[in-house]
């Protein structure tokens, strides 16, 4: 019997892992019919931080709602590590791309304890826990009486408690008391270099988010208009301005 030699496999583990994180291509997506973003594209690498940042309106939450599977896709696709993602946000979730929405999306009725219970445990409550030390103290508070940053620090713990390789933050310093949101920042950065965590940050707070980010993109009526490197972008400020007002002399080609 002839020996067959095993093809070099196109999607072999190593090559998969060569591959961006999360890849956005194309992406088309809105409500109800109506296209609120159009041919979105980016890439984000393992250990990555990209910011979406841009005016009220410009698609930033319809962007992550899109690339998880809450809101139907309307164009484009989504791909993790080199494996299409499809529309159903469980799946995506258990593939390791998750969403801390906007809403924070824990039990308010619940404890913190039994938030992070229902939680489809993956990694070790212990070590996310050494994260967020205070939830420690808020162990048996009911969610609904918990601080806005505290909220917050329960959505991340819940989010990080999935493993995620992928993680996608709606307006982390919502709400927040700028040092509240300055104390919970770090975290997202200290994900990306200690586990290779890439983050996707959507973020109204521009120098908070520029202090993380390795990469920031400005979206503006639906389409990426600016996308640099953040160090850069923290120098050339109004490059950043000029794209959430639409005006000449920002670069969209760099994206
Ligand atoms: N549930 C919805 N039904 C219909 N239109 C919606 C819905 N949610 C958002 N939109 C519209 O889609 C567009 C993009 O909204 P989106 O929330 O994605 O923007 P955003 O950049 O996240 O804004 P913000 O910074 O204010 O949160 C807006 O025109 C908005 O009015």
């Amino acid at each position: 019997m002839s020996k067959v030699l095993s093809q070099p496999d196109a999607h072999s583990p190593a090559e998969k892992a060569s591959e961006p994180a999360l890849s956005v291509r194309g992406l088309t997506g809105g409500h109800h019919g109506l296209v609120a973003v159009r041919d979105v594209t980016f890439d984000v690498a393992d250990g990555e931080v990209l910011t979406i940042l841009g005016p009220n309106g410009a698609g930033k939450s319809t962007t992550l709602l899109s690339i998880v599977g809450v809101l139907r896709r309307m164009g484009g696709e989504v791909l993790s590590h080199g494996e299409t993602l499809g529309s159903k946000p469980e799946v995506n979730a258990r593939r390791g791309v998750t969403l801390v929405p906007d809403d924070r999306g824990v039990f308010h009725q619940l404890s913190v304890a039994d938030n992070l219970r229902l939680t489809r445990n993956s990694a070790d409550l212990e070590s996310v826990l050494d994260d967020f030390p205070k939830l420690r103290s808020l162990w048996k508070r009911r969610c609904g009486l918990l601080s806005g940053g505290e909220q917050q620090m329960l959505a991340l713990a819940k989010a990080l408690l999935q493993k995620p390789k992928v993680l996608l933050v709606d307006e982390l310093s919502l709400g927040l008391a700028p040092k509240a949101a300055q104390e919970l920042m770090p975290i997202l950065r200290h994900q990306a270099d200690e586990r290779g965590l890439a983050v996707v940050l959507v973020e109204q707070h521009v120098d908070l988010a520029l202090s993380i980010a390795d990469t920031a993109a400005v979206l503006r009526h639906g389409r990426i208009e600016l996308k640099d490197d953040a160090a850069l972008l923290r120098e050339q400020r109004h490059r950043i301005e000029d794209a959430y007002f639409g005006r000449q002399g920002h670069d969209p080609s760099s994206h």
